[in-house]
């Protein structure tokens, strides 16, 4: 069978999320939602089943299925590719296995600075991560322009706390302590990953990303100091780089930043690069519109538990989470990804919830 080369794609029909993106007007509020591609659908159990999850990673065909899949059942207005961030500390030299009941586990994980020397000096990201690239390739020509293909990446505070903790935490201890007691390895770290994930970013987007999402999933374990020192300025360095390249190419594609549980972060983060700030449910709507005074898009933040509620109250919360945003500059998502016990119809009713609300709201105007 032929491959196609990121060249040629489809044109695309649905450009909601991408306007929003930008700020522009919509027809109605675009909707995705993390972790879309995932365990609460039975078609994904099914084709997971019995495969390593890094090897299905690996496997381009099996991302592109994963990431189409919750497409032919909801009308979301984006797709993200199936992958994980936990690829980047891979590729940079580290064992990572994903453990049944218990999440990604490295079995070496950093423990001293002499261990920064186990890692690659310089990573060939188009060797080490190829398989991502051609696993969004493929998906962009096989989306048909439905919708948009939102790459990502782990932030790099948040790689950092998983190639030290070795895993899941609580109070991710281990690598906090490196801040305190390790500074400056902590900061040589971080760059080594900035270096990185900037390559990684743009490599995904010349495979055909139309849109990044960096994901700082553990912002809240940090303090608004820390956050300071050890995440803010890779967050803006990943986004000014990608930005300068990709503006030499004559390329534009928006960014999105999603710390999670960083509200203490909110208004350094809509001044931070990124067209988009992603938000948790711990945040009002209304006030997060006001911390960041009209200078970015936001995308949230229901309570991904709201889906556990019935229909007509998924509607009803929609509504005012509608309400409290505006319809404009808003990308509709959940604070988090979804659960693997969580009711497919449910999301179902999210997405209708809110493509219907939207479109009134919007005509009222
Ligand atoms: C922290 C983090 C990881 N991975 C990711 C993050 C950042 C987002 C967040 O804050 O949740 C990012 C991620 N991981 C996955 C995606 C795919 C795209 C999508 O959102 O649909 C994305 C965007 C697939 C996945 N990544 C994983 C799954 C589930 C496992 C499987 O399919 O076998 C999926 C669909 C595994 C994973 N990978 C990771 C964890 C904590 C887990 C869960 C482990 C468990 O619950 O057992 C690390």
């Amino acid at each position: 069978t032929e491959v196609k080369g990121p060249a040629n794609f489809p044109q695309l029909q649905n450009d909601t999320f991408l306007r929003a993106a930008r700020g522009e007007e919509t027809e109605h509020v675009p909707v995705w939602c993390m972790r879309q591609a995932g365990r609460y659908l039975p078609e994904f159990r099914e084709s997971r089943a019995g495969k390593d999850f890094f090897e299905t990673c690996q496997t381009p065909a099996a991302c592109c299925e994963l990431t189409l899949q919750p497409l032919r059942r909801f009308p979301f207005d984006a797709a993200i590719i199936f992958s994980d961030i936990l690829v980047v500390p891979q590729a940079m030299g580290m064992d990572v296995q994903m453990v049944a009941g218990k999440g990604p586990t490295f079995p070496e994980p950093l423990k001293e600075p002499e261990d920064l020397q186990r890692l690659r000096v310089k990573v060939d990201v188009g060797k080490e991560l190829g398989y991502v690239f051609k696993a969004i390739t493929l998906t962009r020509h096989k989306i048909e322009g439905k919708v948009p293909l939102i790459g990502f990446t782990g932030a790099p505070w948040t790689l950092m706390s998983y190639m030290i903790e070795g895993g899941g935490s609580n109070t991710h201890s281990k690598a906090k302590r490196w801040l305190y007691r390790h500074p400056e390895a902590s900061h040589m770290l971080l760059r080594m990953l900035t270096d990185v994930i900037v390559e990684y970013l743009l490599g995904q987007v010349a495979a055909g990303a139309q849109a990044l999402q960096v994901f700082e999933s553990h912002a809240g374990i940090l303090g608004p100091v820390e956050f300071k020192e050890f995440a803010l300025p890779y967050l803006r360095d990943i986004a000014r780089r990608v930005k300068d390249k990709l503006k030499e190419a004559g390329q534009d594609v928006p960014m999105i930043v999603f710390a999670k549980d960083g509200h203490y972060a909110l208004e350094d983060l809509s001044q931070s690069h990124y067209e988009v700030v992603g938000l948790d449910w711990t945040i009002d709507p209304q006030s997060a519109r006001e911390r960041t005074g009209g200078k970015v898009s936001l995308q949230g933040n229901m309570d991904p538990c709201a889906l556990y509620a019935p229909k007509e109250r998924i509607s009803d919360i929609v509504k005012k989470m509608l309400e409290g945003f505006g319809t404009r500059a808003y990308i509709a998502n959940l604070g988090h990804g979804l659960y693997p016990d969580m009711d497919p119809e449910s999301v179902g009713a999210f997405v209708e919830a809110v493509h219907t609300h939207s479109r009134q709201m919007i005509k009222q105007k």
